[in-house]
């Protein structure tokens, strides 16, 4: 009989696409699809190849190949859609909106001929907006269209958190709300290390620098590179979404959601905690906000809005 395994794509096979890729094949949890550009189509088999040949050294069983014809993708159970540019120093990511807008529309018409009932999530930049991009290509529900940046963002301020304590950073809980720009929203109320609040443990001044670092971690990677975004924290974010939707773990995570009024916003894509599961988006979970909360988590919301509008012409 043959082994039905999940089937899981990932299109754009550069530095987060084939690094998701590997970490997903690690993770054992499912068969993979890289896809790229055609003029790019050896160099995407070539990286497929080389990790299938690691699959015996790991240990584990997954088919992996590269390809840029979406027959090859048909009936996946997720779409992970890396596709597109990545800014470089002195860029911000609204930047690359443009660029990035048709090439995750023209994904999306693809992924929607060939995987009508996969569940999509989107890492492409600016990412809110290209989830937003990427929502109205598909018409898929809204559970099925899922962005990536509060794992990665929130993994971030964690880390800051376990640095700065000399804690293991398996103890550290944190939420990160709002757009996946530099006024995002690190909630310091919300964070805690193994249940005690993060302010019954650091100074004010030393939060309050650690919320800063989060907010442009992004930048941070990018200017010590100098020629493209981080990749292996972003994969790892990936990895750890579409395990909750493969595995229905109903995990409590940040994602970029369609927002019908939660938090008091309509028509948006926003990062806000929410319950993934084999459903994809189940509920998305509202936190109560201070005022002082809720007028940064209003601006971060404009900005997001800003950059829709660019891509709507609205
Ligand atoms: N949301 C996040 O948290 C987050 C994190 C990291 C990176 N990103 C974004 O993810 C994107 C990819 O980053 P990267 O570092 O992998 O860039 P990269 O340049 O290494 O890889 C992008 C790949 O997309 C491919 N591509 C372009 N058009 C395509 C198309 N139409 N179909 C299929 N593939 C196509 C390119 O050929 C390239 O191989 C960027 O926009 C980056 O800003 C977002
Ligand atoms: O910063 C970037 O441009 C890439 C990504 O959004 C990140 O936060 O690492």
């Amino acid at each position: 009989m043959a082994i039905q395994r999940k089937k899981i794509t990932v299109v754009g096979a550069g530095f987060t696409g084939a690094t998701t890729a590997l970490m997903l094949a690690q993770k054992e949890l499912g068969d993979i699809v890289l896809v790229d550009i055609a003029p790019l189509e050896n160099p995407t088999k070539g990286k497929a190849l080389d990790m299938l040949e690691a699959t015996p050294v790991i240990g584990v069983d997954a088919n992996i190949i590269g390809t840029s014809n979406y027959e090859d993708t048909k009936d996946s159970d997720v779409v992970i859609i890396t596709a597109g540019v990545a800014r470089k120093p002195g860029m911000s990511r609204d930047d690359l909106v443009n660029t990035n807008a048709g090439i995750v529309k023209s994904v999306c018409e693809s992924v929607k001929a060939t995987s009508p009932n996969a569940y999509v999530i989107i890492l492409s930049n600016p990412v809110d907006a290209m989830t937003y991009v990427a929502f109205q290509a598909l018409g898929f529900p809204k559970n099925r269209v899922i962005g990536q940046s509060g794992v990665l963002d929130t993994a971030r301020y964690c880390t800051f958190i376990a640095q700065e304590l000399n804690v293991s950073v398996e103890d550290v809980r944190g939420f990160v709300l709002g757009g996946h720009g530099d006024d995002m929203v690190p909630l310091v109320r919300y964070s805690n290390v193994a249940g005690i609040p993060i302010e019954k443990l650091i100074p004010a001044e030393r939060i309050d620098a650690i919320v800063k670092r989060a907010r442009v971690g992004g930048g941070e990677i990018v200017n010590l590179l100098g020629n493209g975004s981080a990749y292996y924290a972003p994969a790892a974010s990936l990895v750890q979404m579409t395990e909750a939707v493969l595995k229905d773990k109903k995990r409590i995570i940040p994602v970029i959601a369609y927002l019908e009024g939660e938090y008091g916003y309509d028509n948006l894509f926003m990062g806000v905690p929410a319950i993934i599961g084999g459903d994809g988006i189940e509920k998305v979970i509202e936190l109560e906000l201070t005022a002082e909360e809720k007028t940064a988590l209003d601006q971060s919301a404009q900005s997001v809005r800003n950059v829709i509008q660019i891509v709507t012409g609205g």
